[in-house]
């Protein structure tokens, strides 16, 4: 079994604890469900923003605990006042060391779009998003039919949610895209085999087309790359661990700005 369906069999499990826990009526009363989402567009392409969407992530299967020791609050605020243009927070337990509380915290603390970042199966998690205070989903074309991927975009559009779909290839992209997509996320690791190269992006994004956001995912550890990417097409940077690795990753991201 490799590590996506790990993640994906005990995210089933969790889904359906999830569920027995809290009702969809429950969802539906949180105070942030009925509230207005922040446009994933007007953020990303806001040019007195970096185009960055900046990740607290404390632990991930390719490179074990990478920072416990920082919060929520003193992390989100800072990669929000260094211009970061969203922010994506895990909320996957098992294998990221992540909670729904900590998107939760996000919301209330900072005013840019969250991203929600955890492996989507079912519509419940879309719902639960809203619930918790994202704004944005991600679904994942390596562990989603299209149907799926169909079904969950248009249920999170009914919501108000922005969807950023992740691909790793031109085959998922190619039996995934659908209008229902606000953005196109190409990974650069390999989550089979954890290997990394931004030469993923560059070779795929001339076959997005241009109605969808781009961003590139994964691996992005300096400035030169983000301009040759953005020469590429590409309007957002999902960055974690390259802020995430340092005791002060607001500091990092301050720094890492200067360069742009
Ligand atoms: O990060 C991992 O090891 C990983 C393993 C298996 C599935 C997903 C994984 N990461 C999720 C992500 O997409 C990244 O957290 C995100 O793109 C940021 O990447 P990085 O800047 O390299 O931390």
């Amino acid at each position: 079994m490799n590590i996506l369906d790990k993640i994906v069999a005990n995210k089933k499990k969790e889904v359906a604890y999830s569920k027995n826990r809290t009702s969809y009526t429950k969802l539906e009363e949180s105070e942030y469900f009925h509230r207005d989402v922040y446009s994933f567009k007007d953020f990303l392409l806001d040019e007195n923003r970096t185009g960055i969407i900046a990740e607290f992530k404390r632990k991930s299967p390719s490179k074990g605990i990478i920072n416990d020791k920082v919060t929520v609050k003193e992390v989100t605020t800072a990669y929000a006042a260094a211009g970061a243009s969203a922010l994506s927070v895990l909320t996957d337990k098992q294998f990221f060391m992540g909670r729904k509380a900590d998107v939760m915290r996000a919301r209330k603390l900072n005013t840019i779009p969250v991203l929600r970042k955890d492996f989507m199966i079912d519509e419940y998690q879309v719902i639960e998003a809203k619930a918790i205070g994202a704004d944005i989903i991600l679904l994942i074309a390596a562990i989603l039919t299209p149907a799926e991927i169909q079904t969950m975009a248009s249920l999170a559009k009914s919501l108000g949610l922005n969807v950023l779909l992740e691909v790793h290839n031109l085959e998922e992209l190619e039996r995934s895209i659908n209008p229902n997509l606000d953005a196109i996320g190409v990974n650069n690791r390999n989550l089979a085999d954890f290997t990394v190269s931004v030469e993923t992006s560059f070779q795929l994004a001339k076959h997005i087309p241009d109605e969808f956001l781009k961003i590139s995912e994964s691996a992005i550890s300096n400035t030169e790359v983000i301009k040759q990417l953005k020469q590429a097409g590409f309007n957002g940077f999902l960055i974690g661990e390259n802020f995430m690795k340092e005791e002060n990753p607001g500091a990092a991201i301050r720094e890492f700005v200067k360069g742009l």
